[in-house]
């Protein structure tokens, strides 16, 4: 391919000025860099020397136009970080042959649209896979051992105060949200519980939403605690409480009315209770009269994330008439304490944090930093199972064609993949299912590899055991929910962010732009599919 010198009448005045003793710019190979304001790296102090840089982002002119007036002739593009490139700035840069990615993924770039036009790309290839490997694996030790957590313990001071982390922390008080889906004394229960509580000296915040389906077909709520938070209408409710019009509920229902039920038939709709800031969201109820008390797990949350246990209750408690079995408010808090007593132990235990050996971590693609993953998780005594698009007959590690047989025989996934249509939610609610509730899930590999609303939902219903994640859906903006939760482990996608690994890549910036304008080969070309 022949390669021009940029036309000097191009290039733009002034928008990048050259250091004094240099080559003037108009000798020099004239490169446009395309950055976010926010990305400022060091860059340009490498390649100045070497090209006329322009700047979009350095001048006044709105992009487009600066594109339009500027570009015209630019033949090579640094897309540092990631900066979008999509058709419509491509559509200014007809000249364009070379698209120069620092970093590692491309799905900011229309890679379909520079097929098209015949652009080259270059990434940053291995450039960060040590140090996103080390951080993958510093994120999988933390969710596991909850080093951020006791960190954060400390920071707070809360050391001298609680006493030690394992027996006092935040977790030791269980925050309990009970939904009873009964006509039974409710004031009676929260009072019985919490005395029986102080009893065992257990603290818990217990909340009791009541909600009495008094003849199947209709919905009533009512509520023994924080009533004032509860406000609004109800909707749809054929049996307006007493503190009908206190309340908010947004419930919506499609069971059919009691007697057309047939005895056993199970309800299919779904209920969203708001309580003040609180949202329980209920599975699907079984009518009063098949069941004795039953536990739906569920997940009630606040605005600031604070995961509330809420077990719902149904079938329990006298009923109305000719419904149902009369279990009575007795075997309500018998099952209630049990529950609860069954939660403290389980939180308290969960304090006694996993180690690393023996441990079955599946890595989910198998390139640069997945591999060297498996081998810093070997040192550790994990036992290493991949996907990836294909087996790769070199590495010994047992391959799983599909995600979900890898989720299912493993005890944390680690993602390293790219992201493409391929891969886009790769890690949704059937995998998170398979992970199991003891799972971990660390992602260093683009947010859109998981599906994070369903990821939300999951961690704070206490179906996955914990992620560490360093890359989000819709960077910077990272779910709130996230933030109260000990086993999430946050980073602002900065896993590669290392001096050494930035000295790499622009190195290899640098060899592959003087390559190109002396038509030499180019180093970590990106295949195009
Ligand atoms: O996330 C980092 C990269 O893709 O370079």
């Amino acid at each position: 391919m022949e390669r021009n010198n940029a036309n000097p009448q191009d290039l733009p005045m002034a928008v990048e000025v050259n250091q004094e003793g240099l080559q003037s710019n108009e000798d020099l190979h004239l490169v446009l860099v395309l950055r976010l304001p926010s990305f400022k790296l060091p860059l340009n102090d490498i390649l100045r020397p070497h090209f006329h840089l322009i700047d979009p982002a350095d001048s006044p002119e709105p992009a487009c136009s600066f594109l339009s007036n500027h570009a015209q002739s630019v033949r090579a593009l640094i897309c540092v970080g990631y900066t979008p490139v999509t058709a419509e700035t491509l559509n200014l840069l007809p000249s364009l042959e070379l698209i120069v990615a620092s970093s590692a993924g491309v799905d900011h770039i229309d890679i379909q649209e520079c097929r098209r036009r015949g652009i080259i790309m270059t990434n940053a290839s291995t450039s960060f896979a040590e140090d996103a490997a080390d951080y993958a694996v510093a994120l999988l030790i933390d969710v596991w051992r909850r080093i951020s957590a006791a960190d954060r313990f400390l920071h707070a001071g809360l050391w001298p105060v609680k006493g030690d982390y394992p027996l006092a922390s935040k977790k030791q008080r269980l925050d309990v949200g009970r939904v009873l889906i009964s006509s039974c004394d409710h004031d009676f229960i929260e009072q019985a519980i919490t005395m029986m509580l102080m009893e065992r000296s257990m603290k818990a915040l217990v909340t009791i939403l009541v909600v009495w389906l008094p003849e199947l077909g209709g919905v009533d709520v009512d509520i023994a605690a924080h009533e004032n938070d509860f406000q609004g209408s109800i909707e749809g409710a054929s049996h307006p409480s007493p503190h009908a019009e206190l309340h908010e509920a947004s419930l919506s229902i499609s069971s059919p009315r009691a007697k057309d039920m047939p005895s056993g038939a199970k309800t299919t709709g779904k209920i969203e209770l708001r309580l003040g800031r609180f949202v329980a969201e209920l599975n699907p109820i079984d009518p009063v009269q098949t069941l004795g008390p039953k536990i739906v797990p569920n997940a009630l949350r606040d605005e600031a994330g604070l995961s509330w246990k809420v077990g719902c209750l149904s079938g329990c408690g006298p009923g109305p008439p000719g419904l149902g079995p009369n279990n009575g408010d007795d075997a309500i808090i018998d099952f209630f304490i049990g529950r609860i007593e069954k939660e403290t132990k389980e939180d308290s235990e969960a304090q006694l944090r996993p180690n690393l050996r023996g441990k079955r971590v599946g890595i989910v693609g198998l390139g640069s930093i997945g591999f060297k993953v498996s081998k810093r998780l070997e040192a550790f005594g994990c036992s290493i199972a991949y996907n990836s698009r294909m087996e790769k007959p070199s590495v010994p590690f047992p391959y799983y064609a599909n995600v979900l047989d890898l989720a299912a025989h493993s005890d944390a996934l680690v993602l390293c993949c790219s992201l493409t249509e391929q891969t886009r939610h790769i890690i949704n609610k059937d995998v998170m299912t398979a992970l199991g509730k003891k799972g971990v899930i660390i992602n260093v590999g683009r947010g859109g590899l998981i599906d994070e609303k369903e990821l939300v939902q999951f961690l704070l219903r206490g179906d996955i055991g914990g992620a560490g994640l360093d890359v989000f859906e819709n960077e910077p903006d990272v779910p709130r929910e996230l933030f109260e939760l000990d086993n999430v482990v946050l980073s602002p996608h900065i896993a590669i962010s290392t001096p050494e690994s930035f000295e790499a890549v622009h190195q290899l910036i640098l060899t592959n732009l003087k390559a190109f304008f002396s038509n030499k080969p180019l180093q970590s070309v990106y295949q195009i599919e």
